[in-house]
């Protein structure tokens, strides 16, 4: 609730809470946790995620995801996005798992309608998207990458992407899976989801996770050349087709958004759930020390 009223505040109070200001004529809004500047091809935005140390997508995060989103599709002036990070290494981390640990039902509820909310707004987005991946890029941080209408990704051995639920113990919900299976097909999803596979960039490129592997140098200028094509094609023919290839994939969502909701929060408050969860934070922990 406190957060419902916290996004509307910011929304309609843009020039308040997520400042805008003139910087070399490019403009520029920020929340604490995602930086949107106008630079580049006219019409274009740059949207950087800034939750260091690993861009984990806490509620807090999503929140500012989604009003920025929305932000730049009232703004008739912007025609797409380059979606990339700040945190060096790390596209993002995906969702954030203390959002997913040790809380009670109802925070795993506002979670999850959090999540629903951010992954609809992107994978309908009427706007172009292009995802710069500039660092590792696991499970929701795959997801956003997929929502992109291209990808261009870092050519670092470092940087791995896919969709690895299954490797925490938990298991990707159906809209991650229908995505995963309309970019890659279903028998190479099929093999990556049950191994929890995360890529190498070559790897991605092959099996077609991502559209483009460049040096890391070259990630942002090939975001942006990538762009000045997809904008060279009219709005309204681009946006119907790209209505028409995904729609049926957000319906079956929106059908169901409350049951996928009900289904997450007692999937997730479940003993055997959350000591898989522990583990892996544990798993984390250790490889630190
Ligand atoms: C019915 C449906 C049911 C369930 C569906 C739920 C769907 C979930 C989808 C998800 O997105 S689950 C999240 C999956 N994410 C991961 O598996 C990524 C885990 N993280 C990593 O592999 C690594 O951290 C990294 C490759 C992203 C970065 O490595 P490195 O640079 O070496 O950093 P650290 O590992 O040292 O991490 C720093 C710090 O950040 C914490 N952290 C990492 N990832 C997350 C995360 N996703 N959420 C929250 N916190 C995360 C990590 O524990 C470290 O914390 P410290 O306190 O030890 O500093």
């Amino acid at each position: 609730m406190a957060l419902a009223a916290a996004r509307r505040l910011l929304l309609h109070a843009g020039s308040r809470l997520g400042r805008r200001e003139a910087v070399d004529g490019a403009r520029r809004f920020a929340n604490k946790r995602v930086l949107v500047e106008t630079e580049g091809p006219a019409g274009v935005a740059v949207m950087k995620l800034r939750n260091p140390p690993v861009n984990s997508l806490s509620l807090e995060c999503l929140t500012e995801f989604t009003i920025s989103l929305e932000k730049l599709e009232n703004d008739k002036s912007i025609r797409g996005v380059i979606l990339t990070s700040e945190c060096p290494g790390i596209f993002s981390a995906g969702l954030d798992l203390l959002e997913m640990y040790g809380r009670n039902p109802a925070h795993y509820a506002e979670y999850w309608k959090n999540v629903q909310e951010l992954w609809l707004r992107l994978y309908t987005s009427n706007m172009i998207l292009v995802s710069a991946i500039n660092g590792a890029s696991p499970a929701g941080g795959c997801l956003l990458a997929l929502c992109c209408d291209y990808r261009v990704m870092a050519d670092n051995p470092k940087y791995t992407i896919g969709l690895n639920e299954s490797l925490l113990g938990i298991v990707a919900p159906f809209w991650f899976k229908d995505m995963y299976v309309n970019t890659i097909g279903h028998r190479e999803a099929e093999r990556a989801l049950q191994l929890g596979t995360l890529f190498s960039p070559a790897e991605a490129l092959k099996v077609g996770v991502v559209d483009e592997v460049v040096p890391e140098d070259q990630v942002h200028s090939k975001a942006r050349s990538v762009m000045t094509k997809w904008l060279a094609i009219p709005d309204h023919s681009r946006q119907l087709t790209k209505n028409m290839m995904r729609k049926a994939t957000a319906d079956s969502l929106i059908k169901q958004r409350e049951a996928d909701i009900q289904n997450f929060t007692s999937f997730i408050s479940k003993d055997s759930i959350q000591k898989s969860l522990h583990m892996y934070l544990e798993k984390l922990k250790q490889k630190k020390g």
